[in-house]
């Protein structure tokens, strides 16, 4: 059984280190996943983003439960899995207790996501909210209190290596000036050198980076180089 650590701990953590920058998996060499756990673990990251997708609510397939059970058991870094399928209700419960520390649903897939939202919060994990660049902020509006976090997607949910879409820049700066939103904000897809900075001035606290960072040939030096323009839209 993993260690669970409850949503307040793991959302303080996070929160009080915003810009966090996430690594997802979906871009590291399966064919040495616990290797390349180790070489990014090394870099100081504070969390890993999971990618699940089921081929049917996105037109690709990448992993499940037994995957983020594997990961789980050799890392302590909080897993973050986004949870891209089509019925999130009958598996949120699992994904718990294959060591999941935050589980995101999609709006697109429930008509009121509050009853998951909060079922989540109750298992002890951090509930986010995610929403595809054509989905207006408004559908989410009256769920953001039942939210720990809302994951802006900055491309549409498949694949990694994709173009990132400004359009998630002004859903961050809208959710960031919206007193009814206290979750962390996290933005996922083509966030890279050249927009990542844009992302934390428009308000994002966790940044999802795939290809950027297992794209590298030096993890280090590409971790440190994102903090450091993720900062200096924080602090610029
Ligand atoms: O959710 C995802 C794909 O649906 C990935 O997390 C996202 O694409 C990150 O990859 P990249 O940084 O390469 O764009």
């Amino acid at each position: 059984m993993p260690n669970f650590r409850n949503r307040e701990s793991v959302r303080a953590s996070l929160g009080s280190r915003s810009p966090v920058l996430m690594p997802s998996l979906l871009a590291c060499d399966f064919a040495n996943l616990q290797q390349e756990i180790r070489d990014i673990e090394a870099t100081g990251v504070h969390g890993l983003h999971l990618d699940v997708m089921d081929g049917h609510f996105v037109p690709n397939l990448s992993f499940g439960l037994p995957v983020i059970e594997a990961i789980r058991a050799v890392t302590d870094l909080p897993l973050d899995v986004h949870l891209m399928i089509d019925n999130p209700a009958e598996y949120a419960a699992r994904y718990r207790d294959a060591g999941a520390d935050c589980i995101t649903v999609h709006a697109e897939v429930l008509d009121d996501p509050r009853p998951l939202l909060d079922e989540i919060r109750e298992s002890g994990a951090m509930a986010g909210l995610s929403l595809n660049p054509p989905t207006p902020l408004e559908t989410i509006l009256p769920a953001l209190p039942h939210c720990d976090l809302v994951l802006v997607m900055s491309v549409m949910p498949g694949f990694g290596g994709q173009e990132f879409d400004p359009v998630a820049l002004e859903k961050l700066s809208r959710l960031r000036d919206d007193p009814a939103c206290d979750a962390l904000l996290e933005v996922d897809g083509g966030v890279n050198p050249s927009t990542i900075a844009d992302c934390v001035r428009a308000g994002a606290d966790l940044l999802v980076a795939g290809t950027a960072v297992f794209g590298a040939d030096d993890y280090q030096q590409r971790v440190d180089s994102l903090n450091q323009l993720a900062r200096s839209g924080r602090d610029g």
